[in-house]
């Protein structure tokens, strides 16, 4: 009998049905859902759920930590902004669509926040590790700077949008500052701008521009300290204090606490959750 070639269309349909499979194979990072994390002993939790808390234990008591706790949202509530994170039929979470430019962004209606950073500062990975309970959802990291090329739309089912986008600095897309400056100065249903900073470096001078134009334009924003787990105690610490200090003196709208996160072991994302939810409209919160 002679095998008949296959169609490329189901070809298609059976690489689709394959990555499908892989993705929700691969096992999901530890600590990915908050009653994992419920599990710790007192001191890794704090490490895991709070990492900003728990850096305040190294700090010397000359250093202001007053605005370590202003987000400080019950286990209730971290719970509840959980299960918005979690795809199903009736809330499904997907890829939605990606833009050039801002007149080819969809039109959408819902709460919207969006991830802003130097290329490779780990923006993709941050919402991969958002989704990380909702392992079908695609998200495309990469190790080489000047991966995502366009801003890229997530649908958490109607209730908020999550945006991804080009980096700035090495190798990022020309055209950057023509599709991300309208973008952030004309969303209409933008929340919240998450600034990532590389937990290993701190604030460089492409994130001062950055945080320039955010503070000229009024957008309020939030900064997300990435790859924690990359750096030593000694390391955070320093660029921590720094930047507290730089968000104290010199910025407006900025949120006065920082988040600091690792993608790839879910350090700081339940809180993470919990703040988008917050900030969406979705979460009110008891304090
Ligand atoms: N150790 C560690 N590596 C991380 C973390 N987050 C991201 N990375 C790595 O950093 C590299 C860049 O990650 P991406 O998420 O693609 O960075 P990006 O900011 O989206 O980069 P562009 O799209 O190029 O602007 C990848 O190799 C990631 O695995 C983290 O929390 N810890
Ligand atoms: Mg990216």
């Amino acid at each position: 009998m002679v095998l008949q070639k296959a169609k490329p269309r189901r070809l298609l349909t059976i690489s689709y049905l394959l990555r499908r499979h892989l993705a929700t194979r691969s096992s999901p990072i530890k600590y990915a859902s908050f009653s994992e994390v419920l599990q710790l002993n007192e001191k890794q939790f704090t490490g895991v759920a709070f990492p900003l808390q728990e850096m305040a234990r190294y700090l010397t008591s000359s250093v202001d930590t007053s605005s370590f706790q202003i987000f400080n949202p019950n286990h209730n509530e971290i719970n509840k902004a959980e299960a918005f994170f979690i795809s199903t039929r009736w809330h499904p979470i997907d890829y939605f669509t990606s833009a050039v430019r801002m007149d080819h962004a969809p039109q959408l209606s819902q709460p919207e926040v969006c991830f802003l950073g130097r290329s490779n500062v780990g923006k993709s990975s941050l919402i991969k590790a958002l989704f990380s309970l909702s392992p079908d959802v695609e998200v495309r990291v990469s190790k080489n700077p000047g991966h995502t090329k366009k801003l890229n739309f997530f649908k958490v089912g109607d209730l908020f949008t999550l945006v991804d986008m080009p980096g700035y600095g090495y190798r990022s897309p020309k055209d950057f500052a023509e599709m991300v400056e309208p973008y952030l100065n004309h969303r209409a249903n933008l929340k919240r701008t998450f600034l990532l900073v590389d937990g290993l470096v701190g604030i460089q001078e492409m994130d001062k521009v950055a945080i320039e134009m955010l503070e000229e334009f009024g957008i309020p924003y939030a900064i997300v300290l990435t790859k924690i787990d990359k750096a030593s105690k000694g390391v955070m610490t320093r660029n921590v204090i720094q930047i507290q200090d730089f968000v104290n003196k010199k910025t407006q709208v900025c949120f006065p606490q920082l988040f600091p996160v690792s993608s790839l072991y879910c350090f700081g994302i339940h809180l993470l959750r919990c703040f988008i939810a917050h900030v969406t409209g979705n979460l009110p919160l008891s304090t």
